[in-house]
């Protein structure tokens, strides 16, 4: 067996590929973007082949940056962008349709309808999720009912549904799997959180055929061998996880009450909660952090729609500066006298405020507001929603050892950001040693699973620190703030 273990991490953006020789130690890693297609307002689809070939790609610029062969990689762990919806063609191993992509929100409508006939209590028990257009079943409805003949194929088993992870698998294993992990398959609202099973109910009111849907296995799971055509060995798939579960664990998240955040264009909490669900009363949403050995553990999740997209708008929009990492000592050099609050609700407000049809809005400008202050007003809107969700996670949990909040993401390498988040949060901040977590989280799945790599609490032991950012604002002051933004974000809702 070889020593290796292959991350394959198939995001938004871009797909990446890295080795990792041990959980300390990355090897190499290759990235490639691709393009985003917008074919109508509120539409965002991705190019399934593309899918397919940048992930091929960078596996072998990984092996070739490496000088390694894929012989001696001991196992593959799958690690994605979630919710991302793909129908194929069983026999053709063809799609039917572009992916539809999380984002896209064409099913605003559906979605709608379902909630007036006052489905969501129901959908939300079991799923643990919300009747918006960002998960599956709606966009799986919308390929049958828009492609000619599909819903009839579906139903005669000739159509398989997959996310990214499943489209991964299929092709890697010339299409003899066709499977994902509980992770992914607690994002398609289909999925029975607590059954850990689909949800016959759930297909029938969203219009899915079951015979389409993939086998649910354990993250750690055995997802088959590669085809030896496609990436030049036989090689084990054994971790699959969706990719922000697959950051909390690479960040050794495990035990109650253990929290983490990561930054890229948006943000995404999760609290770990332990082996029971937890339901919130925020509407954050209740999801399954990882299944492991046919164990079951949860967690509470927000989502924060605009974090380093607000850096984005500071460079691109304002120009106030020419790259994202200047705006954190841009923003040091701001007046502590001037109270300036940007609500950065672009496409509307997430968790725990939902509110779709807010727009963004400044607080508080006057004559002697410049480019230093915008550029704090922005960089704090990050932290202050994430004290919105820390906030109301705690709420809803007030179980664990509420010990840590560990950041990664693009933005998490901004000090400015993570000091003042630590300071508005009252709480330490750290941030990890390897700042690759969700590659490290599906290595780790796989690595573990085939005996390669050390278990849970040794991997939580060997975890390391790069640096930890403790509060340091007087508390007085930071009420102040915090009650600043409340306010601010109170006069920028729609409703
Ligand atoms: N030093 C920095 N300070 C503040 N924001 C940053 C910095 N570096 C990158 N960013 C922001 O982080 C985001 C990129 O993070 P990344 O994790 O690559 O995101 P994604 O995976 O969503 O593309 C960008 O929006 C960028 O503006
Ligand atoms: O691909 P990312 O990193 O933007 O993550 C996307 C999330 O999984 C969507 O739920």
């Amino acid at each position: 067996m070889g020593d290796l273990i292959l991350a394959i991490d198939q995001g938004t953006t871009s797909t990446r590929a890295m080795l990792f020789s041990d959980p300390t130690r990355v090897v190499a890693v290759a990235q490639e973007e691709f393009a985003q297609s917008y074919p109508r307002s509120g539409w965002v689809e991705h190019d399934p082949e593309v899918l397919i070939e940048t992930m091929l790609r960078t596996v072998r610029d990984v092996l070739a940056r490496a000088r390694r062969e894929a012989g001696e990689i001991a196992a593959i762990g799958i690690t994605n962008q979630r919710e991302t919806t793909l129908i194929w063609d069983r026999t053709t191993g063809r799609p039917i349709a572009p992916a539809i992509v999380w984002q896209d929100r064409r099913t605003h409508a559906a979605c709608e309808r379902l909630r007036a006939e006052g489905a969501e209590p129901m959908v939300s028990a079991r799923t643990g999720l919300l009747l918006d257009p960002y998960f599956s079943a709606t966009k799986i409805a919308w390929m049958l009912d828009s492609v000619d003949g599909a819903r009839a194929a579906a139903e005669r088993g000739e159509l398989a549904f997959g996310t990214v992870d499943s489209w991964l698998i299929w092709r890697l294993t010339g299409g003899r799997v066709h499977a994902t992990d509980a992770t992914n398959a607690s994002r398609t609202l289909l999925f029975d959180i607590r059954a850990n099973a689909w949800d016959p109910e759930l297909c029938a009111l969203f219009g899915v055929p079951m015979a389409m849907l993939p086998e649910v296995r354990d993250s750690d799971g055995d997802f088959g061998t590669t085809d030896p055509a496609v990436i030049g060995a036989a090689i084990p798939i054994r971790g699959v996880a969706g990719d922000q579960q697959a950051a909390t664990l690479g960040q050794a998240c495990f035990r109650p009450g253990m929290m983490k955040a990561t930054y890229g264009t948006g943000a995404f909490v999760l609290l770990v909660t332990g082996d029971e669900p937890v339901a919130s009363s925020n509407r954050l949403l209740t999801t399954i952090a990882v299944r492991r050995g046919g164990r079951t553990r949860y967690a509470l999740e927000g989502a924060i729609f605009v974090a380093g997209a607000a850096v984005q708008w500071l460079r691109d929009g304002l120009g106030v500066v020419g790259h994202a990492a200047e705006s954190g000592p841009l923003a040091e050099r701001a007046d502590p006298a001037q109270d300036v609050y940007l609500v950065p609700a672009f496409t509307g407000l997430g968790a725990p405020h939902w509110d779709a049809e807010a727009r963004g809005a400044i607080f508080g400008l006057t004559r002697g507001t410049g480019p230093a202050e915008l550029a704090r007003a922005a960089l704090e809107s990050v932290c202050f929603q994430t004290g919105d969700l820390y906030a109301a996670m705690h709420e809803d949990f007030a179980g664990g050892e509420a010990t840590v909040l560990r950041a990664d993401g693009g933005m998490a390498v901004s000090d400015w950001t993570m000091q003042r988040l630590a300071d508005l949060l009252a709480h330490p901040v750290d941030r990890p040693a390897i700042a690759e977590t969700t590659a490290l989280g599906a290595a780790w799945l796989a690595g573990a699973a085939v005996g390669a790599w050390p278990d849970e609490d040794d991997f939580a032991r060997m975890w390391a620190r790069e640096r930890r950012f403790e509060p340091a604002m007087a508390e007085e002051e930071r009420l102040r703030r915090v009650e600043g933004w409340r306010d601010a974000v109170r006069r920028t809702l729609s409703g």
